[in-house]
């Protein structure tokens, strides 16, 4: 997010066809919990033209790129390298230290796809599990961003989007970026803010 160092998502592995849905949703996941950056295999291009469509309507900022040097990707970062994995140490036990180090240093999250060669959980400074159960790369990167950044990642605000999602407990309702009404979005924790410090 703004003013914090970068978080990355790498997604290690891509079946065209059968993953070209997970693999979108881990884009779309990273941008809308607050990571700066998704890293594809360069043959996940349709998943990459996916998420680059979205955050220009919804907004960024947010990158997406592909490559083909996935271990090198991970070998090369200059700061922290998380790697999500049912196997690794509880999330619960290991958030503090990596909150802390994000603090000052770029964040490198690694899911997994199919299979991650044992040289991943080898280069990883932590290897995480959110629970010790298989579940899915999704659902495992939304609990570690959300434990990361401590919930302010559904703060944020989103630049050059063309339209705004109203929040409403029925229907739905999108407006323009720049009107009044999406400009209240959020007031309502702003007020309870503002009777917070006056209390
Ligand atoms: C469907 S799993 C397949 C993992 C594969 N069997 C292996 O051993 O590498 C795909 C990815 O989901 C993520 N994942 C699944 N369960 C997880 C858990 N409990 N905690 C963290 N990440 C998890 C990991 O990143 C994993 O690589």
């Amino acid at each position: 997010m703004q003013d914090e160092p970068e978080v990355t998502v790498l997604r290690y592995g891509h079946r065209p066809g059968r993953d070209d849905r997970m693999t979108t949703h881990v884009g779309l996941t990273a941008r809308a919990l607050g990571a700066d950056r998704v890293v594809f295999p360069d043959n996940a291009g349709q998943s990459l033209e996916t998420v680059e469509d979205i955050t220009g309507r919804f907004g960024g900022p947010f990158t997406v790129e592909l490559t083909d040097r996935l271990n090198a990707f991970i070998r090369d970062w200059e700061g922290v390298v998380v790697h999500l994995t049912m196997y690794g140490e509880r999330v619960q036990d290991v958030e503090e230290a990596v909150r802390e180090r994000h603090q000052s240093e770029p964040i490198l999250v690694v899911v997994g796809g199919e299979k991650v060669p044992f040289e991943v959980y080898e280069e990883a400074d932590y290897n995480v599990g959110v629970t010790n159960q298989p579940h899915s790369e999704v659902a495992g990167l939304a609990v570690f961003l959300d434990r990361l950044f401590d919930g302010r990642e559904l703060e944020r605000e989103w630049e050059d989007a063309d339209r705004t999602v109203i929040p409403k407990a029925t229907g739905k309702k999108v407006v323009e970026p720049g009107s009044a009404e999406a400009a209240a979005v959020g007031d309502a924790d702003a007020d309870a803010d503002a009777n917070a410090d006056d209390a």
